[in-house]
């Protein structure tokens, strides 16, 4: 059964008129009953593509189910041969195709017209959807910038999760370590837990003892408080013994000064003790003289009294034989005559006797009295000398005490000078301007050299004038063109002593050709207070060793003498002359070698050991002879070699069981010249570019040392390797910068006052004594 339409023209594309149409229920037998065929619902009606159901006049729709049960439809009757019914039936089947056929017929147009209606649509679509392209390209890139844009985005972040991730199991690990340690904590806890209940138990008990400890505490704080007082006690009483050193020092100095009026005294003292003592062996003589008078005349006066005693005994006998005669009258007148002129004889005799009697008497009453005279100027010359001897005692106690003071003195001083030095812990430094020679008179006029008088610099500071401008240099000793070689050597003497003590002891001479580096090392031959540092130096350890001798030290020294020449060392103490490693071509000869110990060793060196500085001296003018020594332009006896002049001090003392070993090393260099000033040519030429290839070997290892770098540049020259534990080792080291004061050598006393700050400025490690419980090496090295 077909439906019919409700008149709307409800839109309906064929396929939803097909599906629309169902086949259900065929049509009874006997009957054109198109199977499915049924009127479409309103709702096929009417589109916006036109609507195909209003295409349709005859308000039939068609599915395609329909149109197949249309065309599959077979007509049946009931009765075969009932055509008329057949007829009518294949009529109505007809009537229905053609509407069917009607249908599709409306059904295209109405398509053909949605077709255009789409075309248009389609074109317009089209027209849309390229805009729509266009709008996505500029989207789609503007998207695959921000894709790219997010892509990287996403790289970092997928980065950051990487990161995230790896810290995320890192601290996933760091949770289940943490978990771990949260359970062991929380296991630890409950120990703990338990170990604070005993803590508490315990804390109660600390607590009752930190009562007692904060009673101690107090006592402590207290016992603390006057520590600290003791301690501020003990500070000013440190003050007081600084002040107190320096009244010691400035007392020391007075009675330096009072030890030398006390030794004039005593001298004088002396000289007037020596006449006292003459006067009183003279009156002492006198004495005894008299006193033999006296002892002669009591002997005669004796005598006499005897005589005369005798005498008067014979008078009395003689009276008494003259009573008798008297008395016996009978005897005759010449007997008697006799008697009397003998009485008379006798006491004429005894008369003489008694004048002599007298005469000795009062002689030896003058005797007495000068006796007298002569014991009271005696007890008089005895008192003086008594009291002078006392005076004598007294000076003598005043002098010994006064020299314990000054012994006691030196030792502070030397103590004192060690410490400084160990302190400063650097090279010192000395100039020395020598004073304008002879031929450079003319240039005296304009002063290059000047000294400043202020009270710091006075003594330390000196200025270079540089066209017109004073250049500035402070060192730790300056000396002016008028101090001699003994002012000079005064200040160097301790370090010279050190020597004794068991120092390394350095001193070398620094300076441009003919500045007097070897005037002031050597000084001038045969003149006795122009001695240099060397045989002052060698005259003082020697008389020192002989000081020494007294407390129980013995010395041995030894000698030895080289020089650096052209970058080959030369034995000057050889007896072979042409000794040197150029010319022996022995290569091993003369090799400098530095022991652990940081002592230096110069293979096949003479080494002469000496005993007093007399011998020392009959070497020093034997090297002498043989150094290499030329003539410059600056300088008419020009040193061409560097001088090195060693003495090994090794001394033991045997009460003490001790033993030191020092080295002193006197080293006068060559000069260091400008080529252009020296005139250099040849050999000379190469002597001189020797020479100031290991000054400049010198400098550099002096600014390595002052830079504190890492590698010293010891070896890049003979010099600076020999001299290794002097510049960088721990010894004593002093140099003496020489300057010329001529205006002609500004230049060059600059760069040497330059160099000598610079060395003045380099810290080396602090100075070592070689000291050790006995026995020592039979050799001792060189430096
Ligand atoms: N302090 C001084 N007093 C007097 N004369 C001096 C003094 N210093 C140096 N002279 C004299 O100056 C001259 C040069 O001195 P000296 O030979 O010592 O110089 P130098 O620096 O050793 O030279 P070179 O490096 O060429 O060997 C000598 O004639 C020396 O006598």
């Amino acid at each position: 059964m077909v439906g019919t339409a409700n008149g709307s023209r409800t839109p309906v594309t064929p396929r939803q008129a097909f599906s629309i149409v169902n086949g259900s229920g065929g049509a009874g037998g006997g009957q054109v009953d198109p199977p499915g065929l049924r009127s479409g619902p309103g709702s096929i009606a009417g589109s916006d593509c036109g609507g195909v159901g209003g295409g349709v006049g005859n308000g039939f729709e068609f599915t395609k189910e329909d149109v197949d049960a249309l065309l599959n439809m077979k007509i049946r009757t009931k009765d075969k041969f009932n055509l008329k019914e057949k007829c009518e039936l294949q009529m109505e089947y007809i009537k229905k195709l053609r509407m069917c056929v009607r249908f599709f017929q409306e059904f295209e147009g109405d398509l053909s017209l949605e077709h255009e209606k789409l075309i248009k649509m389609f074109e317009a679509a089209e027209k849309k959807c390229n805009e729509l392209e266009m709008l996505m390209n500029a989207k789609e890139e503007e998207l695959n910038s921000i894709i790219a844009e997010l892509q990287t985005n996403n790289t970092d972040l997928q980065e950051k999760f990487m990161k995230e991730e790896a810290e995320k199991l890192a601290a996933v690990e760091t949770l289940m370590t943490e978990k771990d340690a949260r359970l062991s904590a929380e296991r630890s806890q409950a120990s703990l837990s338990e170990d604070l209940e005993k803590a508490l138990k315990e804390g109660s008990s600390a607590n009752q003892k930190i009562i007692s400890l904060n009673d101690m505490y107090k006592r402590l704080q207290e016992y603390n408080t006057s520590l600290q007082q003791y301690n501020s006690k003990l500070q000013t009483e440190l003050n007081q013994t600084s002040e107190t050193l320096s009244k010691v020092e400035r007392e020391k100095a007075a009675l330096m000064e009072d030890l030398s009026k006390l030794r004039g005294y005593h001298d004088s003292q002396q000289d007037q003790l020596a006449s006292t003592k003459a006067s009183l062996e003279e009156t002492t003589k006198l004495k005894d003289a008299l006193a033999n008078e006296v002892g002669c005349l009591r002997v005669d006066l004796h005598q006499v009294r005897d005589d005369r005693d005798r005498q008067l005994s014979l008078v009395q006998d003689l009276t008494a034989e003259v009573a008798q005669y008297k008395e016996c009258t009978g005897k005759s007148a010449a007997e008697l005559g006799t008697l009397t002129s003998r009485s008379i004889e006798l006491e004429a005799t005894c008369a003489l006797q008694t004048d002599t009697i007298i005469r000795l008497q009062d002689q030896l009453a003058t005797a007495e009295k000068k006796l007298e005279i002569s014991d009271l100027s005696s007890v008089e010359t005895r008192t003086g000398y008594e009291e002078q001897k006392k005076l004598n005692a007294e000076l003598q106690i005043r002098l010994a005490e006064a020299e314990a003071k000054v012994i006691d003195g030196e030792v502070l001083r030397k103590k004192l000078h060690n410490t400084i030095q160990e302190l400063k812990g650097n090279i010192r430094v000395f100039c020395r301007v020598r004073p304008l020679l002879s031929d450079e008179g003319a240039e005296s006029e304009t002063k290059s050299i000047t000294f400043p008088t202020t009270t710091e610099a006075l003594g330390r500071g000196i200025e270079v004038v540089q066209h017109g401008q004073p250049i500035p240099f402070m060192f730790d000793k300056v000396f002016m063109p008028q101090s001699s070689q003994e002012e000079v050597f005064t200040e160097v003497s301790q370090l010279v002593q050190s020597a004794l003590d068991g120092y390394k002891v350095c001193i070398f001479a620094y300076g441009q050709t003919g500045s007097g580096k070897t005037h002031t090392m050597m000084g001038t031959p045969g003149s006795y207070d122009d001695k240099g540092l060397i045989p002052r130096s060698l005259e003082q350890i020697f008389e020192a060793r002989q000081k020494l001798k007294e407390q129980g030290w013995k010395y041995e020294m030894q000698v030895s003498m080289l020089e650096i020449y052209n970058e080959t060392i030369r034995d000057l103490l050889s007896s072979n002359k042409s000794s040197s490693t150029e010319s022996s071509g022995n290569k091993q000869q003369y090799a400098i070698k530095h022991d652990a110990n940081g002592n230096t060793h110069v293979s096949d060196l003479t080494i002469v050991d000496v005993r007093s500085s007399k011998e020392v001296s009959f070497l020093l003018n034997r090297a002498a002879q043989s150094r290499s020594v030329g003539r410059t332009q600056m300088n008419e006896q020009s040193s061409r070699s560097h001088f090195v002049f060693t003495l090994r001090i090794s001394g033991v003392n045997e009460t003490m069981e001790q033993q030191v070993q020092g080295i002193l090393n006197l080293i006068d260099l060559a000069g260091s010249e400008r080529l252009s000033k020296s005139g250099s040519t040849g050999d000379r030429l190469r002597e001189t570019q020797a020479i100031n290839k290991s000054l400049s070997s010198l400098s550099d290892v002096i600014f390595a040392l002052a830079k504190k770098e890492e590698h010293i540049p010891f070896r890049n020259s003979k010099l600076t390797y020999l001299l290794q534990p002097c510049l960088g080792g721990d010894s004593k080291t002093l140099m003496v910068v020489n300057v010329s004061p001529a205006p002609s050598s500004v230049n060059e006393s600059l760069c040497s006052l330059r160099f000598a700050a610079r060395v003045n400025a380099c810290e080396i490690s602090i100075p070592r004594r070689q000291t050790s419980m006995r026995y020592l090496e039979p050799r001792l090295s060189y430096g």
